[in-house]
C-alpha cells in the first residue's frame, strides 16, 4: 500500500496532476482536502479582516485523518465506496496488490497527524504572479472578496510554507511552471520506482 500525497500554493496545479495520476495508477483513490472545510458559518474572520479560507483551523483535519486511516484499513473497501475498479497490477513482478492513494491539498504538511502518514510528499509551488493570475480565473464556491489574495492567501501561503520548513518535513519540492506533461511524468516515474523498490 502507498500514500504518496502532493501540496501546493493554490492553483499550483494540483487538481490537475492528481487527475492526470488517478488515470495513471493502479488501483488509485484520491481524498481532496477541499471537501473537509468546515461549514461557511464556522469560517471566522481574522485581524487581516477576511474570512479565513487558507487557515488550517477552518479545516476539519480530524476527518480528514480519519478518513485516509480508512482506507488504510481497508483499501478494497475504500475504493469499492468510491466508485474506483480494482485492478490487477498491469506490471511484474510486483507480488501483491498495490493500492495508491493520492491526497490533495494546499494544506497537508502543517498537521503532523496527517503529514506522518505519507510515504511520499510533493510540494508544488509558482511565483507570486504566476499564482495571483490563475487564481483570478477560478471560481470557488465562496467567490474571492477584492484584496484576499494579497490580503490574506498569498501571507497564509507563506506562513504555513515556513513553518513545515522549520519543521523539515521532507517533500520533493516540484516547480509547476513546468508543463503538465512534465509533472505528470516525473511523478508518475518516481511512483512508478518507489513501488518497484518496496518488491
Ligand atoms: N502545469 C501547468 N501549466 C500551466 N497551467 C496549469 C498547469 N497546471 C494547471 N494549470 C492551470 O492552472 C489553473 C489551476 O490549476 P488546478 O489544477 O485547478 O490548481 P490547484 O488544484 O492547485 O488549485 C487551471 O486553470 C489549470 O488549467
Ligand atoms: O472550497 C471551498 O469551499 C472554498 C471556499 C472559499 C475559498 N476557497 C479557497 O480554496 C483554496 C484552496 O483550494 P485550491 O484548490 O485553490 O488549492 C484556498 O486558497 C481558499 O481560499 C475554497
Amino acid at each position: 500500500m502507498e500514500i504518496p500525497s502532493e501540496e501546493v500554493v493554490t492553483n499550483g496545479g494540483k487538481t490537475t496532476l492528481t487527475n492526470r495520476l488517478i488515470k495513471a495508477l493502479p488501483n488509485c483513490c484520491v481524498v481532496h482536502q477541499d471537501d473537509f472545510y468546515k461549514p461557511q458559518d464556522q469560517i471566522e474572520v481574522g485581524e487581516d479582516g477576511f474570512k479565513q479560507w487558507d487557515a488550517l483551523e477552518s479545516l476539519d483535519m480530524d476527518a480528514m485523518v480519519s478518513t485516509v486511516q480508512a482506507w488504510i484499513e481497508e483499501p478494497r473497501k475504500f475504493a469499492r465506496s468510491h466508485g474506483v475498479n480494482v485492478r490487477p497490477n498491469s506490471k511484474e513482478p510486483v507480488p501483491e496488490e498495490i493500492h495508491i492513494l493520492v491526497i490533495e491539498g494546499f494544506l497537508l504538511y502543517n498537521y503532523k497527524p496527517l503529514t506522518d502518514l505519507f510515504n511520499k510528499r510533493y510540494y508544488l509551488t509558482v511565483p507570486y504572479d504566476e499564482c495571483k493570475r490563475r487564481r483570478s480565473t477560478r471560481h470557488y464556491p465562496i467567490p474571492d472578496p477584492p484584496g484576499l489574495f494579497d490580503g490574506h492567501v498569498w501571507p497564509m501561503y507563506l506562513k504555513y510554507r515556513k513553518e513545515m520548513e522549520t519543521q523539515e518535513v521532507d517533500a520533493v519540492y516540484l516547480d509547476g511552471l513546468k508543463s503538465r506533461d512534465d509533472l505528470c511524468h516525473q511523478v508518475f516515474e518516481e511512483i512508478q520506482n518507489m513501488l518497484f523498490n518496496c518488491s
